[in-house]
């Protein structure tokens, strides 16, 4: 067995090894094909990093990517303190009286509710990790302050006993106008993560975009929604995060097209990831506390200059470049042909009119409006002020039906969805609710899902509509979030399109 003195003696470039749940780990060769950078595994060179580790991992990470003989074997306890701290368990394992979710649901009367509900239960580093937004979390606010500029105008004296809320989305029956947003690593709050998320959704008809970053394979993803499938309403698709190596790419739309993902959900907003100070704080926070208990007493290593991690050609990547930040419109060609027309394709993150007008030019099915729930570029527009945007700049698309447009971002209440469709979006996507939900196991999802529903139902009542085909522009007044439009539009491609280097 091996000690922490020991393991303490590897922290550089040219001999890294970490302690992971009692375990080392000989990393030096990983370090530059790490997707999280070579810079945080060198900050915990020669050291137990499980407290940083565990909740940004699916399980099963360390025997699927490093070769059998980099595992080092077991470490003696006593010989370092391993990273924990209280913080870090759940509320339930610090209070198991919070354990009684039926008890707790039955207290939730809105997607508010459960997230406040969510926060007792869940670590601390997966709250951080659902509720951190960008920066100054300037484009967070949008998203919530955008719906409530945008009035409804209800019409009176109709029969609107029977209400249908079922749409057809990319080609799949729905029984909701809404759909679960892709969104990473749902292991973090429930240990069946995403397979609480699939199953809920194909149990009550509605759609599921499931994360390239799932907790789980998205081949099981794809069995609990089938599983639980009742054949009539309900749809799967898969979201695409380009990576920067090709390979990986291929690997992520082969397992959407093995898993029978019914579309391609390519996300073209994260040419960097965010800048979210919540999330960094706190794993700044428990790094300075696991380093004080732990074995060694040094300050954390800083990574050398020439450390950035490089994509395929050699190049550093950016600052916090997780994902492909060459992605252009000419990647579509072989990304379509990778996907094999198993199904639509769609394109999430677009947030101009411009880049609506774009996806059109380029045969696209679906535009997905979102600024990532306010994670990514900081002031960016909500996505139905986007929306009002294509409304005012190029009326035909919406008009003419040219492309389905989905969006998301803040939804918060039934109204929110019904001034959505009002305004021409086929459905709308919610990601924090349905991951606050998982916290709450099946029976979350289930909730979160019927609560949006009867809000939806008694929203359209009050209005005076009985079918999604029925909610028009007459419904709602957008006069505030339009006095916030721009006046003009800019050039449809800014700059000659670089050649992609993927
Ligand atoms: C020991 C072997 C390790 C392996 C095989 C490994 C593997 C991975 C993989 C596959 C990802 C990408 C997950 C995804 O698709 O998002 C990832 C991301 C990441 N990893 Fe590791 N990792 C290891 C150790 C560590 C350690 C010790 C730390 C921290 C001390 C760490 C920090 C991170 C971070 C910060 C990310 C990026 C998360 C994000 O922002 O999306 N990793 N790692
Ligand atoms: C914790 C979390 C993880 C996310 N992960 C992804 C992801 O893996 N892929 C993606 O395209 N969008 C991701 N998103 C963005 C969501 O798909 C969605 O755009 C956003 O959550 C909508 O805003 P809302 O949380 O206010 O509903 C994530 C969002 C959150 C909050």
């Amino acid at each position: 067995m091996l000690s922490g003195a020991e393991v303490a003696e590897h922290k550089t470039r040219s001999s890294c090894w970490v302690i992971i749940n009692s375990k080392a780990y000989n990393v030096t060769e990983y370090l530059d094909r790490h997707p999280g950078g070579a810079a945080i595994l060198l900050q915990y060179a020669g050291q137990d990093a499980t407290v940083i580790y565990e909740p940004i991992h699916p399980k099963g990470t360390i025997e699927r990517f490093l070769e059998p003989d980099k595992h080092l074997g077991p470490v003696d306890p006593t010989t370092y303190t391993p990273s924990t701290s209280p913080e870090d368990q759940s509320a339930q394992d610090r209070n198991p009286e919070i354990h009684d979710i039926p008890r707790l649901l039955s207290l939730c009367f809105s997607l508010d509710d459960m997230e406040r509900t969510a926060q007792k239960l869940l670590s601390r580093p997966a709250w951080v990790y659902y509720h951190s937004a960008a920066d100054a979390l300037g484009a967070l606010q949008n998203n919530a302050d955008d719906w409530r500029k945008i009035m409804l105008r209800p019409r009176v004296m109709r029969n609107v006993r029977r209400i249908d809320t079922s749409k057809t989305l990319l080609g799949y029956r729905v029984k909701y106008p809404f759909f679960i947003a892709p969104a990473a690593r749902a292991g973090l709050a429930d240990e069946d993560g995403e397979l609480c998320l699939a199953r809920g959704a194909a149990k009550m008809g509605v759609g599921y975009c499931v994360s390239s970053v799932a907790s789980f394979p998205h081949g099981d993803i794809s069995r609990a929604f089938y599983e639980n499938y009742g054949g009539s309403h309900g749809t799967l698709w898969f979201q695409l995060y380009v990576a920067n190596e090709k390979a990986v790419t291929m690997e992520r739309i082969e397992a959407a097209r093995r898993g029978g993902y019914k579309a391609l959900v390519i996300t073209v907003d994260s040419s960097v990831v965010g800048k979210r100070e919540e999330d960094e704080r706190h794993r700044a926070e428990t790094s300075a506390g696991s380093l004080s208990s732990s074995f060694s007493q040094e300050p954390p290593l800083s990574p050398p200059v020439d450390d950035a991690a490089r994509n395929d050609q050699g190049d550093p990547l950016p600052l916090r470049g997780v994902h492909s930040s060459t992605l252009n419109w000419d990647d579509l060609v072989w990304i379509r042909e990778a996907w094999q027309n198993s199904g639509p394709i769609a394109l999430k993150g677009i947030q101009t009119a411009e880049d609506v007008a774009l996806a059109v030019e380029y045969g696209i099915d679906a535009v997905y409006l979102s600024n990532h729930g306010g994670r990514q570029c900081d002031d960016a527009p909500s996505s139905i002020q986007t929306l009002l945007e294509i409304r005012r700049f190029y009326p035909r698309i919406i008009e003419d039906r040219k492309i389905e447009i989905y969006l998301d971002g803040g939804v918060r209440r039934g109204a929110d969805v019904v001034k959505a469709l009002c305004l021409g979006a086929n459905a709308v996507g919610l990601g924090r609710p349905f991951m606050y939900s998982v916290a709450m196991g099946n029976e979350g999802v289930l909730k979160a899902i019927q609560l949006l529903s009867e809000e939806i139902e008694t929203t359209m009542r009050l209005i005076g509509a009985t079918s999604m085909d029925e909610l028009s522009a007459s419904f709602v007044n957008t006069k505030r979030l339009e006095l916030e439009l721009v006046d003009s539009l800019g050039a449809l491609s800014l700059r000659p399109q670089i050649s992609s280097k993927l």
